[in-house]
């Protein structure tokens, strides 16, 4: 049994735009790193914290939080330590705290020699997420955890289903350097659906999943279209349209709010495609002062993984 181990916990892009709170998928190009290290003395330590100002205590930090919920349900005769290096900005809308929420399980789980499986570490990464974003959700943890893309069936009890990946699908992502909480973005929604949008958007998920399974790209393209979130949410966007437009121009399949936001993504066949994604979104945001990055990525089939 190792004493620390070091791991590479990703990015996630949640609700694919029409799959709010219950579509996902993982990068692999962004992530964060952390080390669980397992010590004699009993608890859950944060240690240390590069990267963003977060919170050491362990019970507001998201990474404690589903380390304790974790920790107290098995009882280990032992006690662990966690540090965070954080490469994703928190509110950056590629579930920052997501990364953290299911590392520190994750990490616990190596050490203690994988007494859960993936589905009960989700459950666990749950209460450090309802915690960042007051909801528990897990569209960003499940893709986190699992790889690739999946879908929430339900959260109580908790089922997930591992969804497949076309071959030649990229995402390609724009960072606007502004910060959006996302329990902040969540609280913008409204409490009912119209039964047309409601329809709209249940055959929008169901035909993009059904996309997913038999590659067909160009359902994808024409099931990627949120009405339930986005209309909401693109207002605290700025240019979302006009990048939407010009990415959908330049022939990416869809364009979407990454989670809650300020991230947008697109998704492309080929990667030829999603590199010229990347040069429009450049070309819409350089016409802002707002600093952005950008990415091109394929879809990690792997997801958190020990380094
Ligand atoms: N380890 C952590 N990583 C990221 N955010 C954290 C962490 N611990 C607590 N938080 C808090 O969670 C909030 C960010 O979460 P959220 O709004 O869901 O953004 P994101 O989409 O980046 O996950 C911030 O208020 C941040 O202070
Ligand atoms: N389904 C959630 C996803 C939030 O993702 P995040 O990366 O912004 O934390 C939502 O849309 O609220």
């Amino acid at each position: 049994m190792s004493t620390a181990i070091k791991i590479f916990s990703p990015a996630t892009v949640a609700n694919v735009g029409c799959g709010f709170d219950v579509l996902g998928f993982c990068l692999d190009t962004i992530g964060d790193e952390m080390l669980i290290r397992k010590t004699t003395a009993k608890g859950i330590k944060i240690t240390k914290i590069e990267g963003f100002d977060l919170p050491y205590d362990v019970k507001e930090n998201v990474a404690g939080i589903s380390a304790l919920a974790m920790y107290e349900d098995l009882k280990p005769n032992c006690g662990f330590e966690i540090e965070i290096y954080k490469k994703i900005k928190p509110g950056s809308g590629i579930g920052s705290s997501s990364a953290s929420a299911a590392g520190s399980v994750f990490g616990i789980n190596a050490i203690l020699g994988f007494p859960l499986n993936k589905t009960e570490l989700t459950f666990y990464a749950m209460k450090g997420e309802a915690f960042a974003s007051k909801s528990e959700h897990a569209d960003n943890l499940a893709p986190a955890i699992f790889g690739g893309f999946t879908l929430v069936k339900s959260t109580h009890p908790l089922r997930i289903l591992e969804l497949p990946t076309p071959k030649n699908l990229y995402a390609t992502l724009i960072h606007p350097q502004i910060e959006i909480k996302t329990s902040e973005a969540r609280a913008l929604l409204p409490d009912k659906l119209k039964l047309s949008s409601a329809i709209r958007q249940w055959a929008n998920i169901g035909s993009l999943v059904h996309g997913l399974h038999t590659s067909d790209y160009e359902l994808i393209k024409e099931s990627m279209t949120d009405v339930v979130a986005e209309p909401y949410r693109k207002e605290l966007i700025p240019y979302f349209d006009k990048l939407k437009a010009a990415v959908l121009k330049a022939g990416a399949l869809g364009c979407a709010i990454s989670g809650s936001g300020p991230s947008i993504f697109a998704l492309s066949k080929g990667k030829k495609t999603a590199k010229i994604v990347e040069q429009v979104m450049n070309h819409v945001y350089s016409e802002s002062d707002i600093p952005f990055e950008t990415y091109v990525s394929k879809i990690n089939q792997e997801g958190i993984k020990i380094l």
